[in-house]
């Protein structure tokens, strides 16, 4: 199995793209959906969460107020930091698990959207693709005000959170232009399923596992065969 990283920026349409990954039958782990899952209440960063930020990033029923802390981390870099370093590592360690059910269940590669990929670059190494999804700034200022209801002023802050597009776009092995129609960047994202899915990749990791497992196993007939004592 091979892994690929898709990212982009806020609001430059990770999430549509990852919607026609998921519709042509690829495995997909989506870190927003993570994010989201390790900050409930029980787990152990939401109460770090509160520990660090205090109950006015709570909502009456014990949830994250995400408007709160999203107000409060866009604005301030150190702050910003200190969210990270409390939910990263949770967001790691789950999607390893993600990762390991879907190489379990024999895809040769898993699609991982991950938001912050260049910005943290922990995670870089691992991807044997990398892809992003990239708008113009004006288009993705235009699409954050619009589908999160947010002032000029609110939006420059979540855009300048995060590393420049046309940076990312240039570190990136493969990009998806989805500044203009949707069709346009369906008909890219078909095109790029097509060459993911004609790559032999996959092979080294499944050979490597086949021949570790046929290395135990003769080990296992030897033992038996030759060391312990015939009945
Ligand atoms: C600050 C929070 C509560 C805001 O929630 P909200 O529902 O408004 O946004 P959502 O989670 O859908 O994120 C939308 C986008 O914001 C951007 N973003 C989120 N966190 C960060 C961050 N720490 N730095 C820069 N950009 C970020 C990403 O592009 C993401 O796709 C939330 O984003 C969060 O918990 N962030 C910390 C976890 C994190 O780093 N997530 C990014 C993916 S690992
Ligand atoms: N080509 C397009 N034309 C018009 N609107 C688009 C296009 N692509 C995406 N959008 C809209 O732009 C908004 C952002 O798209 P999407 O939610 O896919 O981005 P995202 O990168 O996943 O955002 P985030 O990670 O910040 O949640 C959505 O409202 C989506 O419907």
């Amino acid at each position: 199995m091979f892994l690929v990283g898709l990212t982009g920026g806020i609001a430059s349409g990770k999430s549509s793209v990852v919607q026609v990954f998921r519709q042509l039958g690829c495995a997909v782990i989506d870190l927003d959906v993570i994010a989201r899952h390790v900050v409930q209440p029980g787990y152990p960063a939401h109460q770090r969460i509160v520990e660090a930020f205090g109950t006015e990033v709570l909502l009456e029923n014990g949830d994250i107020n995400r408007k709160v802390l999203g107000d409060l981390i866009f604005n301030q870099p150190d702050l910003r930091q200190l969210l990270s370093a409390i939910t990263h590592p949770e967001i790691r360690k789950e999607m390893m698990k993600e990762t390991f059910k879907y190489f379990l269940q024999g895809y040769r590669y898993v699609i991982l959207d991950i938001p912050l990929l260049f910005e943290t670059k922990k995670l870089l190494k691992y991807m044997k693709h990398t892809v992003v999804v990239y708008c113009d700034r004006d288009t993705q200022l235009k699409r954050l005000m619009q589908r999160n209801n947010l002032s000029h002023e609110d939006a420059e802050a979540r855009i300048s959170a995060q590393l420049p597009l046309k940076d990312k776009a240039r570190m990136a092995h493969h990009v998806l232009d989805n500044s203009g129609e949707w069709s346009i960047t369906k008909h890219q994202v078909i095109l790029l399923h097509a060459e993911l899915e004609c790559s032999l990749e996959y092979l080294p990791l499944r050979l490597g596992i086949l021949t570790g497992l046929a290395g135990i196993a003769g080990l296992l007939y030897l033992l038996t065969r030759y060391l312990l004592p015939s009945p």
